[in-house]
């Protein structure tokens, strides 16, 4: 028997998990994680056939049901912003996978969940329009949410991405601030099967898309080099220093900067489950062009991620592996 787990340690209310008031019966194996609850409900309306699951609690919003198109079985589940809320949203997802919430141990067997974060982002790289589709090849995370997990770097990339990218915060750092040298960068990739079903279902639909590198900030303002409030940061003219950064290598660009994709890809690396991601570009933070109506690109991302969970699905079925 495995290690027993106290109420406490994951609380389950009625035979739900806390926070995303979900019973294990009611998550799909293939899940759609998006940052707005309401973004939920959209692609319920215009992607399912069926709906079994309609749940909203402390701002996340679940529904689970049968895509009209592919017929699979999916979850749409909310993230909420930032890598704190993301870390607890995952951790709940992967206790309802493994955890025997009777005996309170964790299951004998289990599958391995296929995840993809569908967001919106912010453009970094000015040969990109907004409204392109961003999927993202590696990921470099600035929360601490993430080292709170001690996970292998995945790859040597991961190691060159880890210190071009401190350089660019070494070399941005405001002398003498008091957190100087204090954020730690760390890189993670999406799942290489997966990605390559993105990239295939991509070419195959008509859409603007694009691989790359992504930024994923701790915060939205100063973390994203936006000086509103009236006080002093750590790094300066950060955004500039992104924008000058030069690939890393031929055929990764930097392109996008949001806020869950670092967590996202980190922790769901270290759990052997699938995970990518796949974001719009909703504005050119160069330029300051802000797109607020981005529904049409979100939509195209999820019939995109549709078509790759299909495929991924029959390729792994055909290579003898469980889908
Ligand atoms: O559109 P979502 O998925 O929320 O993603 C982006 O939007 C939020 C900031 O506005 C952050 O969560 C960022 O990552
Ligand atoms: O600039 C942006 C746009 C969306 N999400 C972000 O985190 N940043």
């Amino acid at each position: 028997m495995g290690k027993l787990l106290t109420p406490d340690d994951l609380p389950i209310v009625r035979g739900r998990v806390y926070h995303l008031d979900l019973a294990p019966e009611e998550l799909a194996r293939r899940v759609i994680v998006v940052g707005d609850p309401d973004r939920v409900p959209v692609l319920a309306e215009e992607l399912l056939a069926l709906r079994e699951v309609d749940r909203f609690h402390r701002g996340f919003r679940t529904i689970t049901g049968v895509t009209a198109e592919t017929g699979q079985r999916v979850s749409f589940v909310t993230s909420g912003i930032g890598a704190p809320s993301t870390e607890i949203v995952l951790n709940e997802l992967a206790a309802l996978n493994e955890v025997d919430f009777a005996s309170m141990t964790r299951r004998e067997r289990w599958q391995p969940l296929t995840l993809v974060r569908l967001g919106t982002s912010g453009g970094l790289n000015p040969v990109t329009p907004v409204g392109t589709l961003i999927l993202t090849d590696y990921v470099v995370g600035l929360d601490n949410t993430a080292l709170y997990y001690d996970i292998p770097l995945p790859d040597e990339a991961c190691a060159l991405l880890e210190e071009k990218v401190g350089s660019v915060l070494t070399g941005t750092e405001l002398p003498g601030a008091r957190f100087a040298g204090k954020i730690a960068p760390y890189a993670a990739r999406s799942d290489r099967g997966l990605l390559a079903s993105l990239t295939a279902a991509a070419s195959t639909l008509e859409l603007n898309w694009t691989r790359g590198l992504t930024i994923s900030s701790a915060g939205f303002f100063a973390e994203q080099g936006r000086g509103v409030a009236r006080v002093g940061t750590t790094q300066v003219n950060l955004l500039d220093a992104f924008e000058r950064l030069a690939s890393p290598w031929p055929g990764l660009e930097l392109q996008n900067m949001e806020m869950e994709a670092g967590f996202f890809l980190h922790f769901l690396g270290g759990m052997r489950y699938r995970a990518a991601v796949v974001c719009v570009v909703i504005n050119q933070r160069s330029s300051g062009v802000f797109m607020a109506d981005y529904r049409r690109q979100v939509l195209d991302g999820a019939r995109l991620i549709l078509r790759a969970f299909k495929e991924y699905g029959d390729a792994r079925a055909k290579s003898g592996a469980l889908a």
